[in-house]
């Protein structure tokens, strides 16, 4: 089965081999041939190159791309796309002044999730979460990373990554999951937080890794939530099951959880609003992705992770959108993409690799996605007519997506 792109005004993100996620300066490059075809075989980007040089290909379909851009799907590294219900009401709450904290402590937040998500059928809880993921899809990301958290009990926790798991076989894009069993204590542990972490240690940990339910293991470390010598105690755990940490972190206090990551060589470190010199000099000696979720920051009027201090570091950058029902309830990589440019003031050069070649490392996946690499798989974005690549984030709020390829099927 063999598909031919022709006449592509801009084939972008066209990368010879990724070994190593983009950081610094390195970000501000995005390679693209003009006027290029590009030939997808058996799912796989099979060979690409410039419309003058165009070689016959006898069997294969053809789609003409003039005016239009070629390039990776998105890559969203940090989603909890799988909740029940909604939480509109502290949309309200928090319009009429309340704060995520104060909504928090008052019995909503992510307890007021698990509550609804505890009360829901794993059938109607997989069709909530289903729709959500064709609706990004949609949207152009072609990977997706998905997180429990919303569960807070054994049974709900595995309850949610069931749902991830069945989303896994039914969808043809790469999903990886989560165990976030660390995202909030759960009323009946409000005054007992070393029983609950008993309990995610001694009974959830071992009962997620044996059903095999988890890539990545997650923890809040936060004021008010999860501590760092929690965060060591609970990553040292899921080292011995053999889960790689991904963690929150630095959200609204830094508190040391950076460090603690990358001690325990974290995959990514997520959220980032707030950042001390001492978490940037952590960072660079590590192999950990810092990771911005900026449509979090637009949501609830949080600082914005400092991408340039980050970059001016010649420290890596990915981008996510942290879809979830209370802080952040879009999963629009478009949006996250102009909003990283215009409120984080990233090149779209560096936000368009951010969400491509770096979350792909973020999600563990950058062998076999996140560029136009010959054999990697055609999960391609086709745009609308457009001037150019730094059309889309600048254009905020349109997604100028024609459609979306997943393993070189339209979707
Ligand atoms: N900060 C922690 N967890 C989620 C929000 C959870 C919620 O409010 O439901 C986040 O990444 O923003
Ligand atoms: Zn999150």
């Amino acid at each position: 089965m063999k598909l031919l792109f022709k006449n592509i005004k801009q084939l972008v993100q066209v990368r010879e081999e990724t070994l190593k996620p983009l950081k610094g300066s390195e970000m501000k490059e995005l390679p693209l041939l003009d006027n290029a075809w590009l030939l997808v075989e058996d799912g796989k980007i099979a060979d690409f190159g410039k419309m003058a040089d165009l070689p016959t290909f006898e069997d294969a379909s053809v789609i003409d791309a003039s005016g239009k851009m070629l390039l990776p799907g998105w890559i969203d590294s940090h989603t909890h796309l799988v909740y029940a219900g909604n939480r509109e009401q502290e949309f309200v709450d928090r319009i009429n002044g309340l704060t995520y904290e104060e909504i928090a402590e008052k019995g909503g937040g992510i307890v007021n999730s698990a509550k609804k998500l505890q009360e829901t059928s794993e059938d109607d809880l997989y069709l909530q979460s289903a729709r959500r993921l064709e609706e990004v899809i949609k949207m152009g990301t072609t990977a997706i990373e998905i997180k429990s958290g919303y569960g807070l009990t054994t049974e709900a926790e595995l309850k949610m990554l069931r749902v991830i798991h069945k989303l896994k076989q039914n969808y043809k894009l790469p999903v990886k999951a989560t165990f976030l069993g660390a995202h909030a204590l759960p009323p009946e542990f409000k005054n007992d937080k070393d029983g609950y972490m008993d309990l995610l240690i001694n009974e959830m940990l071992p009962k997620v890794a044996e059903a095999g339910l988890a890539d990545y293991v997650d923890i809040f470390c936060e004021k008010g939530y999860f501590s760092v010598e929690d965060t060591h105690r609970l990553l040292e755990a899921g080292k011995k099951f053999g889960l790689i940490p991904k963690i929150h972190v630095n959200q609204f206090n830094a508190i040391g959880g950076i460090k603690a990551a990358v001690a325990h060589n974290a995959l990514s470190v997520d959220h980032l609003e707030v950042m001390e010199p001492e978490d940037l000099e952590a960072l660079k000696s590590s192999d950990t992705m810092p990771v911005a979720l900026p449509s979090c920051s637009l949501f609830l009027g949080i600082p914005y992770t400092p991408a340039r201090e980050i970059l001016d570091n010649d420290l890596p950058l990915a981008l996510a959108t942290d879809y979830n029902p209370g802080s952040t309830p879009s999963g629009n990589m478009n949006l996250v993409i102009s909003l990283a440019c215009i409120k984080m003031k990233m090149n779209p050069e560096e936000a368009i690799n951010a969400a491509t070649i770096n979350a792909a490392y973020a999600m563990g996946i950058l062998d076999t996605h996140g560029s136009i690499t010959k054999g990697k798989a055609a999960n391609l974005i086709l745009t609308d007519d457009i001037p150019s690549y730094g059309f889309l984030p600048y254009s905020f709020g349109a997604n100028h997506i024609n459609s979306v390829y997943i393993n070189g099927k339209k979707v």
